[in-house]
This record gives structure tokens, sequence and C-alpha cells, in this order.
């Protein structure tokens, strides 16, 4: 298991995959890169920039760490800040040799990865004297919560394989990185090194796409050739500084106008905020594995969490005898039900397998549609239904009664198999955060006490809704 060490300066290189320093306290959170950082609200300002007067910097208390907080009433409406165009960071358009270089390092960063290839222009400017940013950038987290930080046996902590797996690949990627950029910028001359020679390893890489993937936010840049503006990612002074909420307070607002082409990005008020209330801003609608991936927390009962699962036909039998099924046909599914499955992308050489549990639709529709069709025993009564239907748990009983029950006890039988996959029980999880423990192993713990959450909800509601159609069944045959 590789992890990576939360870098103290970019000038240490470290070669070492073993974690060293622990993640300990909830002031590792607000402890900034200097420790007395310039005031950003003023050079905000100093650059053109508008910091509605009630709008401070405080410290949110753990685990947000600072925030940004209203010291009087603020009216609905009301521009809290606004950035010129000169003031948000992106990865630039052109420059001399030392941006050419960057850009040659930033073609080794797949795409997925986006906030690396912006984390090389943070680095730059990290390592630059005298950067116009710097303001910005000494005001940073040192460290960062993010699992690639976690050691190793809090890797293993999370339980759940699809966000382990996500884990390794960026630990990989950025030792692989390391050694890439050393190749590329070891014998340039220093005018032309991208980080000012300093020397940057792993976990300088993986500082920087923190603070990238956990601050950045997509806004529209220049006018492509063929009109549209393109997403661009970027780093937003002080609008960084909102913490998040699914309810938020305030909203990011970019003004375009054809008269005036530069580019202002603000934040708006969107209720009235009281004074003391924290302003905060939705960072989207996501699931626990982005948050903590992306940004280092865990959302308690976020109402996007779900989990994934591979539709196998073996695994699909096994839930279905569980819940009472005889023959079920996953595994051998008629030329008809595999007509279905192809067009729910199912079945195939471009199938995607991964299905989900939870989120708002509580059972993706593609695996419900599969479920009620592969348990239908004729062909006819299926066909005669569009698939959106089938995929719609609103939809109640589209292929009738029995198979609506066989449908729903064979998903929570999945939800059963999928619940004792996970090596501990809630229970022992809840006895172990009420210890105290580190950070990384609060985060770990608290991801997968959302996970197995998650998979309780599911099974609650789909227990309901047999019963709700076994009620109804009874009184069917009364009437
Ligand atoms: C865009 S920054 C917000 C400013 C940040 N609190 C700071 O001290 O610089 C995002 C980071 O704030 C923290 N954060 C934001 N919203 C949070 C929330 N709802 N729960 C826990 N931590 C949160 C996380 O550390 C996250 O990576």
């Amino acid at each position: 298991m590789s992890s990576l060490i939360n870098p103290t300066t970019t000038k240490t290189l470290i070669t070492s995959a073993t974690f060293r320093r622990q993640l300990t306290t909830s002031s590792a959170v607000t402890q900034r890169l200097v420790s007395n950082p310039p005031d950003l609200i003023k050079w905000v300002k100093t650059q053109g920039g508008f910091v509605h007067p009630f709008v401070k910097i405080a410290d949110s208390g753990p685990p947000y760490g600072l925030g940004l907080v209203a010291h009087q009433d603020i009216p609905k409406g009301s521009d809290l800040i606004a950035l010129p165009e000169h003031v948000p960071l992106k990865f630039p358009d052109g420059g001399d040799g030392s941006h050419q270089n960057l850009v040659n390092l930033a073609r080794n960063v797949p795409e997925e990865l986006w906030a690396m290839k912006l984390g090389l222009k943070l680095l730059q400017e990290r390592a630059k004297t005298g950067s116009f940013w710097w303001p910005y950038i000494s005001n940073l987290p040192e460290t960062y919560t993010v699992p690639i930080f976690f050691p190793g046996e809090d890797i293993q902590n999370l339980q759940y394989a699809p966000l382990l797996h996500q884990v390794n690949k960026r630990c990989r990627f950025l030792l692989d990185f390391e050694k890439e950029v050393t190749r590329q910028v070891g014998e340039l001359k220093l005018q032309d090194h991208p980080f000012g020679g300093a020397d940057v390893d792993a976990s300088s890489l993986g500082w920087a796409m923190s603070a990238v993937s956990s601050r950045a936010f997509r806004l529209h840049g220049k006018a492509l050739q063929n009109g549209n503006r393109g997403d661009v990612p970027m780093m937003l002074p002080l609008i960084d500084m909102c913490n998040h909420s699914f309810n938020p307070n305030a909203e990011i607002v970019q003004e375009q106008s054809s008269s005036d082409p530069k580019m202002l990005v603000k934040v708006v008020a969107g209720t009235n905020i009281k004074e003391r209330e924290h302003m905060t801003l939705n960072y989207g609608c996501l699931g626990n594995d982005f948050f903590l991936l992306d940004y280092g927390f865990v959302v308690p009962s976020n109402p996007y969490e779900c989990i994934e699962l591979k539709y196998d036909g073996g695994l699909f039998d096994a839930a279905s005898m569980a819940a009472g099924v005889s023959n079920p046909s996953f595994s051998s599914p008629a030329p008809w039900q595999k007509q279905i499955l192809s067009k729910l992308n199912l079945e195939g050489e471009q199938a995607l397998l991964k299905v989900t549990l939870g989120g708002p639709k509580i059972v993706e529709g593609r695996l419900l549609a599969a479920l009620r069709a592969l348990l239908a025993n004729d062909s006819e009564t299926v066909q005669k239904h569009d698939l959106n239907k089938l995929k719609s748990l609103s939809n109640e009983a589209p292929l009738g009664l029995a198979n609506e029950t066989a449908t729903l006890r064979t998903l929570i039988a999945l939800c059963v198999i999928a619940l004792n996959h996970f090596p501990t029980k809630m229970m022992d999880d809840e006895a172990l955060l009420e210890k105290g423990v580190s950070t990384s192993t609060e985060l770990a713990l608290q991801f997968r006490i959302q996970k197995k959450s998650v998979i309780i909800d599911v099974m609650r509601d789909l227990t309901k809704r047999v019963k709700l159609l076994s009620s109804n069944e009874s009184l069917a045959s009364q009437n």
C-alpha cells in the first residue's frame, strides 16, 4: 500500500512511499503555509476586487477549518465578493521557457486528474520569489486530510474497494509523476526550471493536487473558436474560503457582457445572512467518495451517498435465491432478456457493469429495470412497457406484484451481501470513534459508517415497499 507524506515545504525531497507524519489534530486543517500570512481581504481589495464590509475570515471550528463569517446581518442578493479577471489562478495559455517546460510536464497528467495540471502552476508560483499570488498561496492550508496522505492502515480502514482503488491509483500516479518530473526538469538551467530549481517530489505534487481539488471551481473561460466558453478550473482567492453546504446561503455568479469581455466572478448572498452566520457554497451534489478523495471530509447523512456494485450474474442469482426466488436466470438470461440488458448497457463489449444503490433514486434505474426484466416469466409482458417505466421505483409493480416482490427482495438480499462484505460492524466502528483516534482514522471510520448507513437506509426503504405490496395483495385478494 503506497501513501504519501503531507509535505511541510516544497524543498524537501521525500523518496519513501510510507507515511511518516500522522495527520493528528484538527488544527492541521487550519495551519497555513506560513504562520502569519498576509491579510487576504486587504489583498483582494488592493487588486480591485470587492469584499462586502461585513464579511470576515474566521475559524469555523473542526472539521471545517477557516471560513467566511458575517459580522452583521447581510440582506439576500447582496454582493459578497467580486474578483477581477487577473486574480484567479489558472493554468496559463502562454509564457516563457519555464512555462513551456510546465506545459510539457502537464502533458503527462491524465484528464481525470485535471487538478494536478493546475497544481503544477500552483507549485510554480509557490516556488517563485515575489509571486503575484504569494499573498493567496501563503494563506493555503499546509496539509490536507485527503486519503492519499493517510497511513496505509487507514487507507485499508476505508473498507470500500472502489475508493481504495482510486486512492491507490492516485498514489501510484504521484510516485510515477515524481520520477517523470525529475527526469524532465532535473538537468534544466535555473531560468528554464519551472519550479525555480526547487525539488518537487510526490508529496509536494500531492499537496498541490489536493490544494486544487479541494478549492478550485470550474468557470467559463475565454470564448473558444466555436463561440462556446470552455469550463476552466481556477483557484478563486477568498471565495475559496467558503465551506460546503447542500443548503448554501451564497452562490457563485459569473457576469459576462459582450461590451466588456473581462470576466468577473462574484459571490452573492442567496438568502438573508444573519450576524455570525457562516457563508457556504454548494461544492456539488456529490457522494462521500468524491468529498473524501478531493476535499478530505465526509458529509454525514449525505443524500447523494451511494454504494457501487458490479452487475454480476452469479452474485445476482445467489442474492435472488437467498430471497426465496426459485431458478433465477441472471447467469443465463434468455435471448430477449439479453436484448434488454444490452439496451441497459449491462451486456456487450462496451457494457458499464457498475451499478449503484442509494442516493436520491435509491436504486439505479438500469439495475432496477434489469432485475424486473430478468425476474419476469415472459417477454410479452416486459416488452409492453417502455424501459424508462421499468427504471423507475416510483412506478410501482409495472410487471405485477409477484415480480415486484421478487425484485425488491433480491435487492434487499444484495444489500445484506454488501453489508456482510465489510469486515467490521457499524457498532464496532462507532465504539472506535468514541475512543478518540487520529484525524485519518476518524475520517476512515466516518466514511465506512456512512457507507453502511446508506445500505441500511436502502434496505429499510425497500422493506417498507415489500410490506406495502403484500398488504395491497391481501386487500386485492379480500376484494
Ligand atoms: C474550499 S476550502 C474552504 C476553506 C477551508 N475551510 C480553509 O480552511 O481554507 C475546502 C475545505 O474546507 C473544509 N470544508 C469545507 N466544507 C466542509 C464541510 N461541510 N465539512 C467539513 N469540512 C469542510 C475541507 O477541509 C475542505 O477541503
